[in-house]
């Protein structure tokens, strides 16, 4: 059976210079402690294939793109393929940042193709879910997300849904200092995997790794990976800092 993988993943986002993200790589790979925890680093297109170059001798250590486009080549100016990805060595694509989806108006029809163009080029998607404030005050929000999920990833095979990571970012928790508190995390959590269950079954919903995302940092993180169905995070801003990125990984489950 396959056990639950933990899994913390550094989101750059549009953050760092080519010297600076250098430099941070360099940071992270020095003061990493072996661990079965897997650290992912997200960084924009221009620093992949040097991140690849500082990280590629660390096991733990794994390069990860923030997008990419839903079709193989051709006529997209500004945009990645997924060819282009592996090419450099990226084994995760985040799918479906609640960003791409506000700024770049990136719909769950567009979503579901983007997972299966990851899939088949062999790359793993963290596919990203989380509500408004507006939804969360609603009382709505696991309903909200429940729908993301079966519309981006429900159409998937048991064998590619097991490749899956899904993080959750409550929209409202991003960036802004508020995190969820554990029992928000978990709560969520837990309905998410229930709804993997029902449609996966209970092997597969319990060996999927479920990211929670939004305000973690040195602080919170390991209370909220305590919390029994959160498998680690997908960080932000303390991504940036290789010494706060170094302590959320250490606060993931042994
Ligand atoms: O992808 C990461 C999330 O958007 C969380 O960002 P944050 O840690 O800066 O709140």
């Amino acid at each position: 059976m396959k056990t639950r993988q933990q899994i913390v993943a550094g989101n750059w986002k549009m953050n760092k210079n080519y010297g600076e993200g250098r430099e941070l790589a360099m940071e992270i790979v020095e003061r990493l402690k072996p661990s079965n925890t897997q650290v992912v680093l997200c960084a924009p297109y221009i620093h992949l294939q040097l991140v690849k170059n500082i990280i590629k001798d660390v096991a733990s250590l794994y390069l990860g793109a923030q997008n990419c486009h839903q079709e193989d080549k051709g006529a997209y100016t500004g945009e990645i393929s997924v060819d282009m990805l592996k090419s450099v060595g990226v084994s995760y694509v985040i799918l479906g940042h609640s960003e791409r989806r506000e700024y770049f108006g990136e719909s769950d029809e567009l979503l579901a193709k983007k997972t299966d163009k990851v899939l088949a080029a062999g790359l793993l998607p963290i596919f990203c879910c989380g509500e408004s404030l507006d939804i969360r005050d609603a009382g709505t929000h696991v309903a909200h997300v429940q729908a993301q999920i079966k519309a981006g990833l429900f159409h998937l095979s048991p064998e590619e849904f097991q490749k899956v990571v899904i993080a959750y970012e409550p929209i409202w928790a991003i960036g802004t200092g508020r995190t969820a508190s554990p029992e928000q995390a978990q709560d969520m959590h837990a309905a998410i995997r229930a709804l993997l269950t029902d449609q996966y079954g209970a092997e597969i919903a319990d060996a999927t790794t479920i990211l929670y995302g939004g305000s973690v940092n040195g602080g919170n993180a390991a209370v909220l990976f305590s919390q029994p169905d959160v498998d680690g995070g997908l960080v932000g801003g303390a991504s940036l800092k290789a010494e706060e990125f170094i302590t959320i990984v250490e606060a993931t489950k042994k």
